[in-house]
């Protein structure tokens, strides 16, 4: 490389379909690429062809010290070319490869004089076609490329490499050579000899002709791999024999435990297979397309709520949140099989749904709302293989920290950034004197671990410091593996979804006033449930209509439990027209559709009662505030400081960078109505802060940029078209 502003040359050793691709683009990106093949004719087309400058001689003397060469043959041949690749690691060239495994290499050249100079390397794109003619410039974009550098590899050769990658749309990681031999043979090696020997035996079958005749999208899809290229998967095998074996040996095992389930004609472990590999699909799809996905965040979103619009509509929201959480958790320990409906899709049920499947409950779904979970009994429950990941969901960890209390194995409960900062010592310590080997951080914070209680749980008496459904129903999900009486007593009253779906379940639950109590030892039976429409959900848009005049709204379906009706006492009593029609029990819950008109609101004190009440609709309920004429009044909230974000300081800074008079307090807030400007408001990884900002923006006399807003999908997945359906426009800007 005569100066450092110039482009390293590069010789590029194999002009197979990689080679010649990997040549293309970099002639593409300036770079001057020499190229060396064996078969005449491929070099002389990639020459013509213009995908490499000129042939490189046999002892590439063109290559000087900072130059590139890079192997691009079948991985046993490159011994025949070790004289060459020594001679130049020893001038100074970077030599990298494109190899599918990696210990081969490294042993062949591994502390031999120049290795530092070795930055061993496989991208992980192909294709099944072969040679100069199948050639494509763009194969590595946005491709990941796994980078293995030696122990004496330079950091210089290293970031080499990882440039010329870069400036062919690739992305670069790094790993050791035995992490990517043992990686690779599962998700690579493993199913292309599958598919090798699939296409195989079939093709011996006598029926040959009519399989292959018949073979419909799903063999074409599996068996594509299996016309790759001969030779480069016959040295895979040779090169990474241990890893492959391995692999395939778990295959052999899972092949071996699938056919048992055939021949006995197991419904429920079959299922069990069909439905978790499906999920595991899914979910690793996501991953593979890089599209977002709660454990491995990789997109970010803004929401941009275009100022004005209007609420005209008949809508119905996803299900409820805390009855979806509570449907698979009772499901699961029940006897028998349980159907859901309404179930919401929400991240954050979903965690919940997973925890289960990881725990050995087969789970069919959801499919359009609808779940079918086959009970394990109340003792059926197997440890999960690693710890279960719950992602932003407080009320997963915390219920699930009652409930994993009483089973006879370890877990371990961890989730996002967000509910790593919750407190969980609300339960872990009423939990402690119930008898459970459990403990958080430190600070009391995630991760939750929890190990088998020693002697058992036992039955408390126990007066919750605060108003949190979600710690009675750790208790009383606890109570249930208890030996006697559990008791919780209530400072005012939460929602009481798990003392209804219990009794829905066949298990007895007394309510006396404030105390609540269950005991220990009993059995659970499946049943149908039919999840209402999330009335937290529905907030957003009663809030939308109460501030947006012409507005005329019907929400259907919605869940209006005594125990979650807050929002509306509030609203109406701010002003809200708001009428409760067709009321009617659903499964022990109480229903009925919501119609709301347009009405000028004015500003209360907000009756402490009903915080509890509407615990989690007061982002909304301040956006109402800054609407109304006058003053309103929050005290005695101080438990939204710890919910997904400090719901109160977060949305008095937001409200304030809108131009809204809203002063923070301990416990609460002071909101004067008023104008609310256009602006830049931050979530905080909040669902709920992010919505209420939207519909802040139908009375906002500019845009309003809400960033940090894909958490919405934790409780509201379709928050942004239902807003679209009633006149309500967001737009949605990703960020890688
Ligand atoms: O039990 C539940 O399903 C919930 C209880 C409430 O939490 P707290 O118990 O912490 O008040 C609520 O904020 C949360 O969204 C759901
Ligand atoms: C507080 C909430 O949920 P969780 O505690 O389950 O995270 C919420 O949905 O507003």
């Amino acid at each position: 490389m005569s100066s450092e502003q110039i482009l390293p040359s590069v010789g590029v050793l194999g002009l197979g379909m990689m080679g010649a691709s990997l040549a293309a683009a970099l002639t593409q990106r300036g770079y001057h690429v020499y190229g060396y093949d064996t078969h005449q004719a491929s070099l002389l087309e990639a020459e013509q062809i213009g995908l490499i400058a000129s042939p490189l001689s046999p002892n590439a003397t063109e290559l000087v010290s900072g130059d590139v060469f890079i192997i691009a043959i079948p991985v046993l041949a490159v011994a025949n070319y070790s004289a060459l690749i020594h001679q130049l690691l020893q001038r100074g060239v970077i030599v990298t490869d494109i190899c599918s495994t990696k210990g081969y290499l490294a042993t062949l050249f591994a502390g031999s004089p120049g290795s530092e100079n070795l930055v061993l390397g496989h991208p992980i794109a192909g294709s099944e076609r072969s040679g100069v003619v199948n050639a494509n410039a763009s194969l590595f974009e946005e491709q990941s490329v796994i980078l293995t550098p030696l122990e004496d590899t330079t950091a210089a050769a290293l970031t080499v490499v990882r440039k010329l990658w870069h400036q062919i749309g690739a992305k670069t990681a790094v790993m050791t050579v035995a992490e990517h031999d043992q990686i690779l043979a599962a998700t690579s090696h493993l199913p292309h000899f599958l598919a090798f020997s699939l296409v195989d035996t079939l093709a011996g079958d006598a029926q040959n002709r009519k399989i292959f005749q018949y073979a419909a999208g799903g063999f074409r899809d599996f068996t594509r791999i299996a016309a790759s290229d001969s030779r480069m998967w016959h040295d895979i095998a040779q090169t990474n024999q241990a890893a492959l074996l391995q692999a395939l040996d778990g295959a052999i095992e899972g092949f071996s435990a699938l056919r048992a389930m055939i021949a006995e004609g197991d419904s429920n472990k079959l299922m069990g297979v069909l439905t978790r590999s499906k999920v595991a699909r899914d979910h690793f799809g996501a991953v593979l397309q890089q599209r977002s996905y709660r454990q491995y965040k990789v997109d970010s979103m803004d929401f941009i709520a275009k100022a004005g619009g209007r609420v005209v509509g008949d809508i119905r929201v996803p299900g409820d949140k805390s009855m979806s959480h509570r449907s698979i958790m009772l499901g699961a320990l029940a006897d028998g099989v349980t159907h859901v409906s309404g179930f919401l899709e929400g991240e954050d049920a979903l965690a919940t749904l997973q925890a289960f499947r990881d725990m050995g409950v087969v789970i069919e779904g959801p499919e359009r709302g609808e779940v079918v979970i086959h009970g394990v009994g109340i003792d059926g429950l197997a440890p999960p293989p690693s710890a279960l990941y719950v992602g932003n969901s407080g009320t997963t960890i915390r219920l699930l920290s009652g409930l994993l209390s009483g089973q006879q194995f370890s877990t371990e409960m961890s989730g996002d950034s967000s509910l790593a900062k919750r407190p969980m010592r609300r339960v872990t310590v009423p939990l402690a004197e119930m008898g459970a080997a459990i403990s958080t951080a430190e600070d009391g914070t995630p991760p939750v671990r929890i190990a088998q209680a020693e002697k058992g749980l036992q039955g408390i008496h126990y007066e919750l410091p605060i108003a949190s459904a979600q710690v009675k129903s750790a208790l009383l999900l606890a109570g249930l593996y208890a030996k006697g009486t559990t008791t919780v007593i209530e400072p005012a009253p939460t929602r009481d979804h798990t003392e209804r779906m219990l009794r829905g379940f066949g298990y007895p639950v007394e309510t006396n006033g404030d105390t609540i109590s269950l005991v220990g030892g009993g059995r659970l039976t499946a049943c149908d449930i039919d999840v209402p429409a999330d009335i937290s959900s529905s907030a957003f848009f009663l809030v939308a209509a109460a501030i947006t005049p012409g507005s005329d709204l019907w929400l259907r379906h919605v869940g209006v439990n005594p125990t979650r009706i807050g929002v509306i006492n509030i609203l109406r009593a701010m002003g809200a027209n708001i009428s409760i029609k067709n009321e009617r029990n659903v499964g022990g819950e109480p229903v009925a559709d919501l119609h709301i008109q347009y009405a000028p609101l004015k500003g209360i004190d907000i009756p402490e009662d009903q915080v509890p009440l509407a615990i989690d609709e007061f982002p909304v309920l301040f956006v109402a505030a800054a609407c109304a004429e006058g003053k309103t009044v929050l005290t005695g909230a101080e438990e939204l400081r710890v919910k997904e974000s400090d719901r109160i300081q977060v949305m008095a800074d937001g409200l304030q960078a809108l131009g809204v008079n809203a002063v923070a307090t301990p416990d609460g807030m002071i909101i004067h109505g008023g104008a609310i400007g256009g602006g830049e408001v931050v979530s905080h990884d909040d669902h709920r802060i992010a919505m209420a900002f939207s519909v802040a923006s139908l009375r906002a006399n500019d845009d309003i940029v809400i960033r940090d807003c894909e958490n919405v999908a934790t409780s509201f997945p379709n928050f942004v078209e239902l807003c679209a359906s009633v006149g309500k426009t967001i737009e949605i800007e990703k960020h890688g």
